[in-house]
């Protein structure tokens, strides 16, 4: 077991304000993080330190092992999978979705000159397979739903088998049935052996795919809570009744633990589906 993410004592300080204040977390190589929290908890911000797109005003972080401020990101960035608004933001609306896929082995949105190799182009098909991309293959990335560009976007991070899969909410504006075919292939994912540590950031319990094993929970820039999803997450069944499945942070001296009224197998993190669609061949 490896220690793919560590920050110690870590804030950010925008404006004179902390909009993360003293955050203690560690990620291992065989765990599946949830981040939820309201907005402005800053659940983004942590990703974006892990994503060592940014640095903290305080504390220590260390991604895969190096320090950010002692590491050159640029070498660190390639071994790390993130999709995110913001990244997709940055792809060419007129790349079609097998180059927005094969793109991701150079680290470039928007393909040019680049001479890719027969592994590259074979993963890059793998991909398509595993993330049910094969019929947009020639689609123009900025032609596609939401959903689509939402696969498409994570096609693109799991390219390069990242040591680490970083996901700001992935089923954000999707309907229910392409949110429903999201966590589930995040759910086949995150369950097959060689499957990378993951961070996702989401506001709907119901959104935690199979296979995650950890939660934090994140209010005001501070942990409240953090731990196996079993401990950190519960079943309830008067907030069941009430059908109130997202989370809303208690008050500070309050129970940490997230009342769930969601269906009870995401507590066990092995009950997950099969890793049918990914069979994990070599390229
Ligand atoms: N560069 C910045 N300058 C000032 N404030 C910032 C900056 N970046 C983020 N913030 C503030 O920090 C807080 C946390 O932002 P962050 O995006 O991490 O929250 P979040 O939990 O991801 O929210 P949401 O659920 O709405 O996406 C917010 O109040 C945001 O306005």
């Amino acid at each position: 077991m490896v220690r793919v993410l560590e920050l110690d004592d870590v804030s950010v300080v925008r404006n004179g304000n902390a909009i993360l204040d003293g955050i203690n977390w560690t990620v291992e190589s065989d765990e599946r993080w949830v981040v939820l929290g309201p907005n402005g908890a800053g659940k983004t911000t942590i990703l974006n330190l892990a994503s060592a797109l940014m640095h903290p005003s305080r504390g220590v972080v260390r991604v895969l092992g190096e320090q950010l401020g002692r590491v050159d990101v640029f070498d660190l960035r390639p071994r790390i999978g993130f999709a995110s608004t913001a990244m997709a933001r940055r792809i060419p609306r007129d790349e079609t979705v097998f180059d927005v896929v094969l793109t991701a082995a150079y680290s470039v949105t928007g393909r040019w000159n680049e001479e890719y190799e027969d592994v590259d182009q074979r993963r890059a098909e793998r991909v398509m397979r595993e993330w049910r991309l094969d019929a947009l293959r020639d689609r123009l990335f900025g032609t596609l739903s939401d959903g689509e560009q939402k696969r498409v976007q994570i096609g693109r991070a799991v390219m390069t088998d990242p040591e680490v899969l970083l996901l700001d909410e992935p089923a954000a504006s999707l309907d229910l049935g392409a949110r429903e075919e999201l966590v589930q292939l995040l759910g086949e994912y995150a369950s097959t052996a060689d499957a990378p540590a993951m961070v996702m950031v989401t506001h709907h319990v119901e959104e935690i795919p199979a296979g995650f094993t950890h939660a934090l929970l994140l209010a005001d820039g501070r942990i409240h809570a953090a731990g196996p999803i079993a401990e950190v997450i519960t079943g309830s069944t008067s907030r069941r009744r009430s059908n109130c499945r997202s989370w809303s942070p208690r008050a500070r001296t309050g129970a940490s633990r997230l009342a769930l009224s969601g269906p009870d197998p995401l507590l066990n993190s092995t009950a997950g589906p099969s890793a049918a669609n990914f069979p994990i061949t070599s390229d």
